[in-house]
């Protein structure tokens, strides 16, 4: 059994009405997955022991029928701390860590009585948009497994979309929710900055970083953002602004609603088959009665540049905790203190973290500060004023999520300027702050292709009614992959 057939709020009807226990939904999720997961590689880690126990607790006290994740398996990406469950970030240098805290959010999923299931492979500290820079293992996109999954949220995105999740929990720096989401054919939300708490998330770059949920439909996405969105007073960017309840009023028309198109979305970059699909979505939604119309985002071209200034920088930054002293990896046979410092972290990161952190190290030292770091905060202004100009006219704007669909593994891994490329179209709306959602909105070969839906800020509840007028119209949600899923 998968749980293909059946989205978060029938498996909630389920467990209310005591058709099913969260024991049953944990030992078949486990079972399902074992078989599933050999040849996907969505998780590096079970948490079987712990989520039995857990769910004979929450079938003891009785399924809470306002908790809409009680009794459910949910996994999280492997960078979301878990006290007393290894969290690696899919790196050597935290192969074995075991944190001693939970992250805000995984305090949140247990305040639910959802039980934690396993934690997600990933690209290492989130760095990658194909998952291939796990120092851990590979993953396989469920559609095709010659093909990534994305990146760097590939296993949540795999979890989802091959049911063995219903819910997945991903992060999102330059588009690591979006992507795979788009890749894999299920939904992903990057919420607003400062929407979600980012205590427990291991830190990459921490003015972009925010968590959010992949599922498999628009409510379910919705129902999962409410359990863990608000504020924290870990983090100092957790705003403090109410949390509406994102599912409420997702069925109310969209007749009205005036979208922007951003041509430089739609130009020769793109691949004419992710086009169309975006084109035959436009279509829909003006049968849906909104309005929309081309808008330009001009500076959105230099978003990947900027963003590798700034991720790079703040990721040098953060990750010099990684010392060998604290925690993590320690090179053996070390000679003296130097030698701790510059064997261990040789060692313990990957290609992809060292060239981030040299690229970062770079553009913050006196001399080039002003020409790269100090330029690229500029160019981050004129992108948010490009999406403010544009939101004083229009309620939400559209285009495709990546400019083509899922590529082959081993592709474009050595080559980085073609990787980072991937995230062209979802980098401005980090740099913005603002949120960002992938909707299943066709195929092009086969393959799954991504809507982006983008909005004001703190807006996610027009993403979500948008999304789901889009999802009720369509029948893309409903198609499952090769591996997994109904098959
Ligand atoms: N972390 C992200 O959001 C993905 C982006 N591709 C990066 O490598 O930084």
């Amino acid at each position: 059994m998968t749980y293909f057939d059946q989205d978060l709020t029938s498996l909630h009807a389920d467990l209310v009405a005591k058709k099913l226990t969260a024991v049953d939904l944990a030992k078949t999720t486990f079972v399902n997955m074992k078989q599933v997961d050999p040849e996907l590689g969505a998780f590096l880690a079970l948490n079987e022991d712990a989520a039995l126990k857990r769910a004979a607790e929450i079938d003891a006290k009785g399924i809470d029928p306002d908790n809409v994740l009680a009794g459910i398996p949910v996994a999280v990406k492997d960078n979301i701390v878990t006290k007393g469950l290894t969290t690696t970030a899919a790196s050597k240098m935290l192969e074995h860590f075991v944190p001693v805290y939970d992250a805000t959010v995984v305090e949140k999923l247990y305040a639910s009585d959802a039980v934690i299931v396993g934690k997600n492979n990933m690209d290492e500290f989130a760095m990658g948009g194909s998952t291939e820079n796990s120092a851990l293992k590979l993953t396989h996109n469920p559609w095709d497994v010659s093909r990534v999954p994305g990146g760097s949220s590939g296993g949540s995105a795999v979890a989802v979309a091959s049911g063995q999740v219903p819910v997945a929990f991903g992060s999102d720096t330059g588009g690591s929710i979006r992507q795979p989401a788009a890749f894999n054919g299920v939904v992903g939300m990057k919420p607003t900055y400062g929407r979600v708490s980012r205590w427990g998330l291991i830190a990459f770059a921490s003015s972009l970083d925010q968590i959010g949920p992949l599922t498999r439909t628009v409510k379910d996405n919705a129902a999962a953002l409410n359990v863990i969105a608000g504020y924290d007073q870990h983090d100092g960017t957790a705003s403090k602004r109410a949390v509406p309840d994102f599912t409420a009023g997702l069925d109310g028309d969209i007749k009205g609603m005036k979208i922007g198109l951003p041509k430089e979305y739609m130009d020769e970059g793109i691949d004419p088959k992710v086009r169309a699909v975006i084109k035959d979505a436009v279509k829909k939604f003006e049968e849906l009665g909104a309005t929309v119309e081309e808008v330009s985002l001009p500076h959105s071209r230099y978003g990947v540049s900027a963003y590798y200034i700034i991720a790079s920088s703040e990721a040098s930054s953060n990750l010099q905790r990684f010392d060998g002293i604290r925690y993590g990896f320690r090179a053996e046979d070390v000679k003296n203190l130097e030698d701790v410092y510059v064997r261990s972290r040789s060692e313990g990161f990957g290609d992809e973290v060292k060239r981030r952190i040299m690229l970062g190290t770079f553009s913050l030292s006196a001399g080039y500060y002003d020409a790269y770091f100090h330029k690229a905060g500029q160019v981050r202004t004129l992108i948010i004023d490009d999406f403010k100009r544009v939101f004083d006219k229009y309620d939400m704007i559209m285009g495709p999520v990546t400019p083509t669909p899922a590529f082959k593994i081993g592709d474009e891994i050595s080559d980085p300027i073609t990787m980072y490329m991937n995230d062209v179209l979802t980098i401005p709306v980090n740099l913005a702050g603002l949120p960002g959602m992938s909707v299943p909105a066709g195929f092009a070969d086969g393959l799954p292709v991504g809507l982006q839906l983008i909005g004001k800020r703190f807006d996610e509840s027009t993403l979500y009614k948008a999304g789901y007028a889009f999802e009720q119209a369509t029948d893309f949600h409903n198609q499952t992959p090769k591996v997994g899923g109904a098959n």
